[in-house]
C-alpha cells in the first residue's frame, strides 16, 4: 500500500493530497443522504455506480458512451430518462447538488458516492477508489445498460463489450442485489427486495434466487419479473421480489456454478464484488492516469457472521440446481410455518419516508 505521507486539513494521514477533498465528502454524504444506514438511498447510489459505468461500448467505439465518467450527472435530463435507467433519478437528484460543494469531478463523485454507500452495509468490501476522472465527455447512448428481461446471451455480450467482463465477474457484481429492492419493475409495489435481508450485504440472495418460485409479491405480468419463494407482503413490507435475469444467471450453465459458488461464502462473494467493481469503476479511464485514493474510503460495517440459511417455509427440497460440479453447502432452515415479513425500514419498522427528491433529474442551476 502506498505510504501515507500527506496530512489533510482535518489531521486524517493520506497517500496523496488529492485525496484530502473526500474526507469532507464523505461526511457530508453521511450526512446528508445516508444517514450512515444501508437503506434505500445507498442502495440507489450503489445502482448509479452501475448504470454510470457500464455505459461504455468497446464496438461502438467512444461516441457511445465514456464509461465511468459522471455522465448521469452532467447530462441529468439525458441518461435518467432511458426506461432502462427507470428510478435513477433519485441517486442523480441527491447527488447534484455536491458538485457545487466539494471540489471533485462527477465521475469521482458518483463512485465514490457509491463506495460510502457500501461500506454502510453490514459485510461489504472496502471498496477500492481511484480518484481523477476527467470531467470533459458526453452523454451515453440508449441501449447500453442490461435489463431484466434480457436473456443470458445478451447480458453475458453486454458486459464483455462494456468492459471484457468474464461470466465470473458479471455474478459477482450481481452481488450488489443482497442490498437492492425494485421501484419500478412492478409499479404498484415500492421498495420490493431481492432478498430476505436488503439492509445486509450477506449472500442470501444467491440461495433465494435458487429457491422455487411460488408468486409475485405485487402484480404478476411485468415485464423481466419472474415469480419468487416470498411473495408475502402487508403494508410497506412488501414480499421478495425476482428479476427474470437473476432467475436466469442462477440456472445457466455458464454462470450457475459461480452463482452457486457463493451461498454462504461471505468472503469470497465480498472479495469477488471488489475486484469485478474496481474494474467497473475505471473503465473509460487507464488506472495509471488515476490516483489511489482507497485510504479515503470508510471501513464498512462488520458482516453479521449469520449464516446463510433457508427463510421459514422454505428449505432443500425448493433447490433449483443447475450445477453438476459442486456440491451445495448445507445450511439450516429458518423456524416458522408462515413466511416471515421482510422489513421495509433498516430499522425493522414499516414508515422511513427517504430522504429523496421526487421527480425527473434536474439540470444544476
Ligand atoms: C444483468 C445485470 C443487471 C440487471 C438486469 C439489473 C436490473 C435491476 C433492476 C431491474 C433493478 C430494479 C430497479 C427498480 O425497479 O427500482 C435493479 C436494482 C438494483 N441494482 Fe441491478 N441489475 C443488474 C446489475 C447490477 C449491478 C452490476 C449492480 C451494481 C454493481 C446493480 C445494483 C443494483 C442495486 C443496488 C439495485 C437496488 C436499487 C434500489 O434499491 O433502489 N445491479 N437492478
Ligand atoms: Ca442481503
Ligand atoms: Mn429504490
Amino acid at each position: 500500500a502506498p505510504s501515507k505521507s500527506t496530512v489533510c486539513p482535518g489531521g486524517t494521514r493520506v497517500s496523496n493530497k488529492a485525496c484530502c477533498a473526500f474526507i469532507p465528502l464523505a461526511e457530508d454524504l453521511q450526512k446528508t443522504v445516508f444517514g450512515n444506514d444501508c437503506g434505500e438511498d445507498a442502495h440507489e447510489m450503489i445502482r448509479l455506480i452501475f448504470h454510470d459505468a457500464v455505459a461504455i461500448s468497446r464496438s461502438k467505439g467512444p461516441k457511445a458512451g465514456g464509461g465511468a465518467d459522471g455522465s448521469m450527472l452532467l447530462f441529468p435530463t439525458v441518461e435518467p430518462s432511458f426506461s432502462a435507467n427507470n428510478g435513477i433519478d433519485d441517486s442523480v437528484n441527491n447527488l447534484i447538488p455536491f458538485m457545487a460543494r466539494h471540489p471533485v469531478s462527477a465521475g469521482d463523485l458518483v463512485q465514490f458516492a457509491g463506495a460510502v454507500a457500501l461500506s454502510n452495509c453490514p459485510g461489504a468490501p472496502q471498496l477500492e477508489f481511484l480518484a481523477g476522472r476527467p470531467n470533459h465527455t458526453i452523454a451515453a447512448i440508449d441501449g447500453l445498460i442490461p435489463e431484466p428481461q434480457d436473456d443470458v446471451t445478451k447480458i453475458l455480450e453486454r458486459f464483455d463489450d462494456a468492459g471484457g467482463f468474464t461470466p465470473f465477474e458479471v455474478v459477482s457484481l450481481l452481488a450488489s442485489h443482497t442490498v437492492a429492492r425494485a421501484d419500478k419493475v412492478d409499479e404498484t409495489i415500492d421498495a420490493a427486495p431481492f432478498d430476505s435481508t436488503p439492509f445486509t450485504f450477506d449472500t442470501q440472495v444467491f440461495l433465494e434466487v435458487l429457491l422455487k418460485g411460488k408468486g409475485f409479491p405485487g402484480t404478476g405480468n411485468n415485464t423481466g419479473e419472474v415469480t419468487s419463494p416470498l411473495p408475502k407482503g402487508s403494508g410497506n413490507d412488501t414480499g421478495e421480489m425476482r428479476l427474470q435475469s437473476d432467475f436466469a444467471l442462477a440456472r445457466d450453465s455458464r454462470t450457475a456454478c459461480f452463482w452457486q459458488g457463493f451461498v454462504n461464502e461471505q468472503e469470497f462473494m465480498a472479495a469477488s464484488f471488489k475486484s469485478a467493481v474496481s474494474k467497473l469503476a475505471v473503465l473509460g479511464h487507464n488506472r495509471n492516469d488515476l490516483i489511489d485514493c482507497s485510504d479515503v474510503v470508510p471501513e464498512p460495517k462488520p458482516a453479521v457472521k449469520k449464516p446463510a440459511s433457508f427463510p421459514a417455509t422454505t428449505g432443500p427440497q425448493d433447490l433449483q440446481l443447475t450445477c453438476r460440479t459442486e456440491r451445495f453447502p448445507s445450511l439450516t432452515v429458518d423456524q416458522g410455518a408462515t413466511q416471515s415479513l421482510i422489513p421495509h425500514c433498516v430499522d425493522g419498522s414499516q414508515d422511513c419516508p427517504a430522504i429523496q427528491f421526487d421527480g425527473p433529474a434536474q439540470a444544476s442551476s
